[in-house]
């Protein structure tokens, strides 16, 4: 709703009231139209002032109303009235002013901002444009190429961009509601012609053409195949070139295209999954709101590896202050120099003072006795891990929080070594750790509830996508890996390319296709891997049997290319060549296809030709499926942390929402159809056996995702 006062006499005062972003309601824009109308109809009102209640202004359009049919008064016509109003409208900006918070703004005749705000038209995130004439008014008033940058990346600016942009007339520092009352007295009775945003032309621009197919190629090189981003340039082209009322017109046709998208509707479940995954819960009944955080003011990482040093930067940056420890002085100096070079790059990207003296470095583990959280970043050895955590118990202040940032040892084998295992809680970290948005905060049966709590503050504090998992075997993100990988090794033995594979994963979204990445991390990690679970049989055996391993089907192409040293990018070969050791430009190896064509017929495999609808099947279909498992095992307590560990760690596109929405939108029975049957052409792949699950959700009627946490508590229970 809206609340209307007249303050100062001769202004109305309107006041959005919907906690706890004064999202535009149903309720809102009613009442707005009715506060408008209000104030002048009233002949003592000479000018309005519209804010927001507790310091902010408004968060747009209200999100959760696109899911259902929308009723209440329309943006457009309401925003229009204000613009075509004879008193002066002043917006009086604190906090956000996003999406139709904005447009609504820029309706107003004037805008104040509280230095603090932050402005910005963020529809593009969730498979939008801005449609309330914010693709229409904002070029106008700022110019095209600035509209461009902010419409088609929806970032925010702060007060300062925005008047230098010329979105508000003046910022404050002082109460951003009396200083828009005192102005809004000061500008009554000007005329407000010059003040309408839609009744002037977009400043003069040399060489459109050129400017809109330049912005044009760059957003479709990073729009990965969202249609958002593109639509937005064709809305602020439309501003460009056509009069104002064609113009809103080809806004509407944009939206109405965007709005009833898939990638719409899965671009706003990846915004309230983000949110969703911070009400975590354990399968011991513990939770998010009753578990109360530890605090943490001093913590300490152990080993300045690649990941260590990523961590101690991304803790440095949130203001704590950290022990780093490695024990070779040669690599503490070298980790040292890194770390400040990281520290002094991201403050000059920020604008702020680099934490360079928030660190200290030491050789010593006896120096991080009187920290509240240490996370252990050794290299991934379960003896070496276990002999610091030994140590880190004995010299540690009692409540400690022991974190370990293994990617794929046992949790709770590490905190069976130590006296207090609720205290140990993994913080699974994604390189670079200062850069990665993902973190996986990984309980085991003995951790509590307060460690989970405090990981995940942390993990906040440190603007991560912080989602709470059980212990496995690779967690969820990795484990969910593994079958996706194993079948772009199978395609490749029946006939595909590594130029293939990555080709369609690509398309469909994917930053890098599999082999691309395989290239990137390095072949060896996998290779070790196998190698330390009994996998790998150096040699040149052949035939099928060769290719059964502990049971099941097995392919030894990785190994076989580990063995002719080619480990990526480092190495300079690899599923690829490149130009030297350490290139990053991928390119045909000749070598590699004849190595492939001689290893089918070593094998006796026939090549046969496959298309990218088997590779996208094959790879995320068994992705998926493993999904269903960990969520069967309770690994991850519903779809949305499996969803956003994909899309913030994975290179999951986003506007396809994360596999299980994914899986969602095709259709369960479709996938558990096409699992069903590659399964019966590849029996000796269990990970193309259907989850039960899958199975059990689709005997129900397959429920749409937001049920699925009470479709599997019901199936649970039935069991
Ligand atoms: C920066 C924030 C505002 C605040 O951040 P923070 O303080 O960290 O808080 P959060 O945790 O993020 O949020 C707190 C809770 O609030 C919920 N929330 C936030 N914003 C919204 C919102 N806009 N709507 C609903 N709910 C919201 C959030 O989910 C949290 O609750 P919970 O934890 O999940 O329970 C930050 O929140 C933020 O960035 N918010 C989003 C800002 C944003 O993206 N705004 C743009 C929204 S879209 C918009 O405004 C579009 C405008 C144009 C609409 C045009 C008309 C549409 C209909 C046209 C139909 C076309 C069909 C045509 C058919 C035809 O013509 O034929």
């Amino acid at each position: 709703m809206a609340e209307y006062n007249r303050v100062s006499e001769c202004v109305g005062l309107i006041t959005l009231r919907n906690p706890p972003v004064n999202a535009l309601s149903a309720a809102v824009r009613q009442g707005i139209v009715d506060t408008v109308q209000r104030a002048l109809s009233d002949p003592n009102v000479k000018s309005v002032v519209i804010c927001g209640q507790n310091g902010i202004f408004c968060g747009g359009a209200d999100i959760k109303e696109f899911r259902s049919n929308m009723t209440g008064p329309p943006l457009i016509p309401m925003i229009h009235a204000i613009e075509s109003a004879n008193k002066p409208v002043v917006a009086a900006i604190e906090g956000s002013a996003l999406g139709g918070g904005l447009e609504l703004a820029l309706g107003c005749h004037y805008r104040i901002a509280h230095s603090k705000a932050r402005l910005g038209l963020p529809e593009v995130s969730l498979g939008l444009l801005p449609a309330a004439g914010g693709s229409q008014r904002l070029p106008r008033l700022i110019g095209v190429p600035a509209a461009l940058n902010l419409i088609t990346t929806g970032r925010h600016v702060t007060a300062a961009e925005a008047l230098q942009l010329g979105i508000v007339d003046q910022v404050t520092d002082h109460n951003t509601v009396a200083a828009a009352v005192k102005f809004a007295l000061s500008v009554a009775g000007r005329s407000l012609d010059p003040r309408r945003i839609s009744t002037h032309p977009c400043p003069q621009q040399p060489d459109l053409d050129a400017l809109f197919e330049e912005v044009m190629q760059k957003v479709r090189q990073s729009a990965r195949g969202a249609i958002a981003p593109i639509a937005c340039v064709q809305a602020v082209r439309a501003a460009a070139t056509l009069p104002y009322a064609q113009g809103m017109e080809r806004e509407r046709e944009l939206m109405a295209t965007l709005f009833t998208s898939g990638q719409a509707r899965a671009l706003q479940y990846c915004f309230f999954a983000e949110r969703a995954v911070g009400r975590w819960r354990m399968p011991s009944g513990a939770r998010w709101d009753t578990s109360k955080p530890r605090p943490v003011h001093k913590a300490a990482v152990i080993g300045l590896g690649t990941m260590g040093r990523g961590i101690t930067v991304a803790l440095a940056q949130t203001g704590l202050s950290v022990i780093a420890v490695e024990t070779q002085e040669k690599q503490l100096m070298e980790a040292k120099q890194a770390i400040s070079g990281m520290l002094e790059r991201g403050a000059k990207g920020r604008g702020v003072a680099p934490a360079l003296d928030g660190v200290i470095y030491s050789q010593n583990i006896q120096a991080v006795a009187d920290v509240d959280l240490v996370i252990e970043a050794v290299f991934e050895d379960i003896a070496l891990k276990t002999k610091v955590f030994q140590q880190l118990s004995a010299v540690c202040k009692p409540g400690t929080l022991l974190c370990t940032n293994t990617s794929a040892l046992d949790v709770d084998q590490l905190a069976s070594e130590t006296p207090n295992p609720e205290l140990v809680v993994g913080m699974h970290f994604f390189a670079p750790a200062h850069v990665m948005k993902l973190l996986e905060v990984v309980y085991g049966p003995r951790s509590s509830p307060q460690a989970v709590a405090t990981a995940m503050q942390l993990g906040k504090k440190m603007g991560k996508a912080s989602v709470a998992v059980g212990n496995c075997r690779g967690f969820v993100g990795n484990r969910m890996l593994k079958p996706y990988i194993e079948e772009a090794f199978f395609l490749l033995e029946e006939g595909a390319t590594p130029e293939l594979v990555d080709q369609a994963l690509e398309e469909f979204g994917f930053p890098m296709g599999v082999f691309r990445m395989s290239d990137l991390s390095g072949l060896d990690v996998g290779w070790r891997v196998r190698k330390g679970d009994g996998l790998v049989e150096p040699g040149t055996a052949s035939g099928r049997s060769a290719r059964i391993r502990q049971g099941r089907r097995y392919s030894p192409l990785g190994d076989l290319l580990c063995e002719e040293g080619r480990f990526g990018q480092k190495t300079g070969r690899g599923w690829y060549q490149y130009d030297k050791p350490g290139s990053r430009v991928a390119r045909f190896d000749p070598w590699l296809h004849s190595f492939l064509g001689a290893y089918r017929a070593q094998h006796g495999l026939v090549a046969r030709r496959i298309d990218h609808q088997e590779v996208l099947e094959r790879c995320l279909y068994a992705l998926i499926n493993e999904g269903f498992h960990i969520l069967d095992d309770g690994i991850a307590a519903g779809p949305e942390d499996i969803d956003v560990i994909y899309v913030s760690g994975y290179g999951w596109p986003r506007h396809r929402g994360g596999p299980m929405f994914y899986a969602n939108m095709v259709g369960l029975a479709k996938v558990l159809e096409r699992l069903e049957h590659y399964q019966q052409l590849h029996p000796e792949v269990p990970h193309l056996q259907p989850s039960s699950l899958l199975r059990r959700l689709v005997a129900s009627g397959s429920p749409p995702i937001h049920k699925w946490g009470e479709a599997i508590k019901k199936l649970h229970s039935q069991l």
